[in-house]
């Protein structure tokens, strides 16, 4: 997979050096190319921004920089671009095995109060365009975004993640577990400062420890995300036992 990332804080990125990301990169799974949006400004202060038509606060991204970035960035090819906002669509489990089918990715980071809308419809003529929020809560640009992204999507490409179990078994992938969140986990030693591990996950009984970890899950699921399970009707449950 080809990632491509514009941004006026390319630095925001050196996380991507590191981990799994960073592995993936140095093995040749992941094309990660950062590029700083201000190369294609050619005033002398190298202005992205300017006021907003029709007034209000803050500045917005100009747009003729934007379409210089993209137009060179793409070249040659059609990317998917995402650009994130607080006005997008819900990033999910679902869009980031979604996206992580894609051959190529790129990412716009908007700052300031954004980026002119007119880039996003100018780009969707001829390539698929999404505009994504990671949240309900306002950043002040799209870094740090697409940095969550670019781990939820890059940890489900083949041969990033060393056990392949670990995503399979996600509390928002298909399965048994699926839309319950993680339960408690444990490792050794078996007791630390007076606290014991729950005895069945040191039993060897497979089928008790899939069931009581599915009852933890279930449990914390009621307690911090009761809405996840409003998409869970007996049925399903009742199926999903008979799975364990
Ligand atoms: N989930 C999520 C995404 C963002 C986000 C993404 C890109 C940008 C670019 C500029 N801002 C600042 C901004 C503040 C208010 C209104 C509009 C823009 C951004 C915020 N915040 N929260």
């Amino acid at each position: 997979m080809r990632l491509d990332i514009i941004s006026i804080f390319p630095e925001y990125f050196s996380p991507l050096d590191v981990s799994l990301i960073g592995k993936a990169r140095r093995r040749g799974t992941l094309d990660v190319r950062i590029h700083q949006l201000r190369d294609w400004a050619h005033d002398v202060h190298k202005t992205v921004d300017d006021t907003p038509y029709g007034g209000g606060p803050g500045m917005v991204m100009k747009p003729e920089i934007w379409g210089a970035a993209i137009d060179e960035v793409t070249e040659g090819g059609t990317p998917r671009m995402i650009v994130t906002t607080p006005s997008g669509r819900p990033f999910t489990q679902a869009m980031a095995q979604e996206l992580a089918q894609e051959p190529w990715l790129l990412f716009c980071c908007g700052r300031y109060e954004g980026i002119d809308s007119r880039v996003m419809a100018e780009y969707g003529k001829r390539m698929r365009v999404d505009e994504v929020s990671i949240g309900d809560y306002v950043l002040a640009g799209g870094e740090v975004a697409v940095l969550v992204m670019v781990e939820a999507i890059g940890r489900l490409l083949p041969g990033v993640l060393g056990n392949v179990h670990s995503a399979v078994d996600d509390s928002f992938a298909p399965g048994a577990m699926q839309n319950l969140l993680e339960g408690p986990v444990y490792t050794k030693p078996p007791v630390w400062r007076g606290r014991e591990v729950p005895e069945v996950l040191l039993s060897g009984h497979h089928g008790k420890v899939a069931r009581w970890r599915r009852d933890e899950a279930l449990r914390r699921t009621m307690k911090n995300r009761p809405d996840l399970l409003e998409a869970l009707d007996a049925a399903t449950l009742d199926k999903r036992d008979r799975e364990l």
